[in-house]
């Protein structure tokens, strides 16, 4: 693209926000926006399950949001989001620095990675940070069964501890252990809803290159869309690409595939995690919907990692959000439904073996 300015003007900072399901990103990114930065941010937002929610939960009202809701950013999808910068980087001097929340399964390298192989990106961009949101309660455990987990606490630059309000002094400590024998480096704040400083995670300058060719020596050769598998069905192909990212009815294979970049650390997606998105334009019963849900998240909770949904009640002004981390489960009124919304309710499910015939059927019978 010949843009005689963009060799002069300054490099856009790029923030890459991640950490595992339900950490709380949603939550960080909500904050960073509604504080009185007086800047201007483009956000981007890659979602797991086709449904985007996210997208309709976070605030800024000036912000401009783009979706992806194809698949993973870290796997399939580079192509949108070189795409999405480039549209971006035509409009240049109307932001000032681009976020990028990644869904709870990406792997942040091959993220990262855009910014530096992709010439049209990286003459334009510049990474200013990976950001990792961690939940001191589950942490731990989904160290042990989620590589994404693993790999995102390494690649972070600044970690984000947060719901330190739901766990003792004891397993805060024993959760920052873990995290440090991961990585040592990162700049580590501990947080109840995400409470930290804006210059805390933006503006950082920390993206540290040598410190990431030292976990993975062919970060910056362009193999992105080269991973072998090892798996026989064809997988560059969007949403059906069999990586995970897509909604449950595509087939899923059950095991984990990996992403051989040649040298160095090897980046995992889990093929068991499947989404499971419901829709429904006729209004809920409040008084059937939140039972069901609470039924549910009780004796599935295990399997279900993750829900969230903005529900559409009945006799109701109002939007309904909840959100469920495994066994937890938050809900509230949100906002009025605007006039020309369409009253509709969407719920996501993410989780392993998630048990879709019995969900389909209880979600149908909370129908007014
Ligand atoms: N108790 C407690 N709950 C929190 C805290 N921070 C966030 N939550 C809740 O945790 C849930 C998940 O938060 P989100 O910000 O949506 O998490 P996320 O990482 O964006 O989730 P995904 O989009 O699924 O990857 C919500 O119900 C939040 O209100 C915290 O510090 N303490």
């Amino acid at each position: 693209m010949s843009d005689s300015t963009s060799d002069a003007s300054p490099k856009i900072p790029v923030t890459v926000l991640t950490g595992y399901l339900g950490a709380g990103k949603t939550t960080l990114l909500n904050r960073i926006l509604s504080e009185n930065h007086g800047q201007k941010y483009a956000v981007i937002v890659n979602e797991f399950g086709e449904i985007g929610i996210d997208n309709d939960l976070i605030v800024g009202a000036d912000e401009e949001v783009f979706e992806m809701n194809n698949g993973c950013v870290c796997c399939t999808v580079r192509g949108d989001l070189v795409r999405i910068i480039d549209g971006l980087m035509k409009r240049k001097g109307k932001f000032d620095a681009i976020i990028l929340e990644t869904t709870g399964l990406a792997d942040p390298a091959p993220v990262a990675q855009t910014f530096f192989v992709d010439e049209e990106v990286s003459g334009r961009t510049a990474l200013d940070a990976v950001v990792t949101v961690a939940d001191a309660k589950y942490l731990s455990e989904r160290l042990k069964d989620a590589p994404e987990a693993k790999n995102q606490i390494a690649f972070a630059d600044v970690i984000v501890l947060n719901k330190i309000d739901l766990v003792s002094k004891d397993e805060l400590a024993e959760v920052e252990g873990r995290i440090r024998a991961i990585n040592p480096y990162a700049t580590l704040h501990r947080t109840e809803r995400c409470a930290v400083k804006l210059s805390d995670v933006l503006g950082r300058g920390a993206f540290d290159l040598d410190r990431v060719l030292d976990l993975e020596p062919a970060f910056l050769k362009d193999e992105g869309h080269d991973h072998h598998h090892h798996h026989d069905h064809d997988h560059e192909h969007g949403p059906d690409c069999g990586c995970g990212a897509h909604d449950h009815d595509h087939g899923h294979d059950h095991h984990h595939h990996d992403h051989d970049h040649g040298h160095g650390m090897k980046h995992y997606h889990d093929e068991d995690m499947q989404s499971l998105s419901l829709r429904s334009d006729k209004p809920l019963d409040p008084m059937k919907f939140m039972p069901w849900l609470q039924e549910l998240i009780a004796t599935d909770g295990a399997k279900i990692l993750r829900s969230k949904g903005i529900l559409a009640f009945k006799d109701d002004e109002d939007r309904y959000v909840f959100q469920g981390v495994h066994m937890m489960l938050e809900g509230d009124h949100q906002r009025k439904w605007k006039p020309d919304e369409k009253r509709e309710s969407r719920v996501v499910f993410i989780g392993r073996e998630l048990p879709e015939e019995r969900i389909r059927e209880g979600f149908a019978k909370t129908i007014a």
